[in-house]
């Protein structure tokens, strides 16, 4: 029987997947919270799991080395999606992409007057093309974490980064401005592995379809 492998970040993208996979009838047997290992067995002999960075999924699932991956919406658009069929959301890991800036900074002046916005993000991509959709002139200054920092110690006019709670906003004397998209996981599929192993990945793509509607039943 062909294996099958699915790709996974570590922290809240694998809790939140952790009921939709045991729905599957696949439970790993290896926890990679406290596992040093990255490719974890499962119950399941013919499935396996890989652990990865979160925006590293879809590169895993585009190549072929994942058959299957979860990632969210914003590493998503980032990447493309090349070579990526997107059967489903999975209604998990949800927040918001924002634009954020610092207390007190009048962003309506600043996009109005026409001057360059300086805007600090890890979602380039993203912040581009909202930016250039609204015809905003931006320097993008691309960040791989902590945005919050950014408006702070003057490095830039605004940030473009994902917001749930609003805590870390307020923490930071940052409010959110204006919302470029609603954000969830979805479930990726290399798209040759579909074809080629469709009588054990679609099983498992009903499943978890199944699994989310019930779950948005509740
Ligand atoms: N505060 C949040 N609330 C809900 N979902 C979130 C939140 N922050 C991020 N997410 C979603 O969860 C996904 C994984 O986030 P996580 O924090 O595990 O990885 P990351 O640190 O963003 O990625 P990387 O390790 O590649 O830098 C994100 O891509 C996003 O879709
Ligand atoms: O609105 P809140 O509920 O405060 O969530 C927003 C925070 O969550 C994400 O960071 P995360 O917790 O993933 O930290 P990391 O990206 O630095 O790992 C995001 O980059 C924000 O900083």
């Amino acid at each position: 029987m062909n294996s099958i492998t699915i790709a996974l970040s570590k922290g809240r993208i694998f809790e939140e997947t952790t009921p939709l996979l045991k729905a599957a009838g696949i439970v790993p047997l290896d926890d990679p919270e406290s596992s040093r290992k990255l490719i974890l067995d499962t119950n399941r002999p013919d499935v396996r799991l890989i652990i990865v960075r979160a925006s590293d999924v879809p590169t895993y699932v585009q190549y072929g080395a994942a058959d299957l991956g979860i990632a969210g919406k914003d590493v998503l658009y980032e990447h493309g999606g090349a070579g990526l069929y997107e059967p489903l959301d999975l209604q998990i890991a949800r927040c918001r992409m924002m634009v954020a800036v610092q207390n007190g900074f009048d962003y309506q002046q600043a996009v109005t007057k026409g001057a360059r916005l300086r805007v600090a993000t890890k979602y380039v991509q993203t912040a581009r093309e909202h930016f250039a959709r609204k015809g905003v002139h931006v320097d993008l200054i691309k960040l791989y974490g902590s945005m919050e920092l950014a408006p702070l110690v003057g490095l830039a006019d605004a940030i473009v980064d994902l917001v749930s709670s609003g805590n870390t906003l307020k923490a930071n004397d940052l409010v959110a401005v204006e919302e470029i998209m609603d954000i969830s996981s979805r479930l990726v599929v290399n798209q040759a592995a579909l074809k080629l192993k469709r009588a054990q990945i679609q099983p498992i793509l009903d499943t978890f379809a199944d699994a989310v509607r019930q779950q948005a039943g509740k």
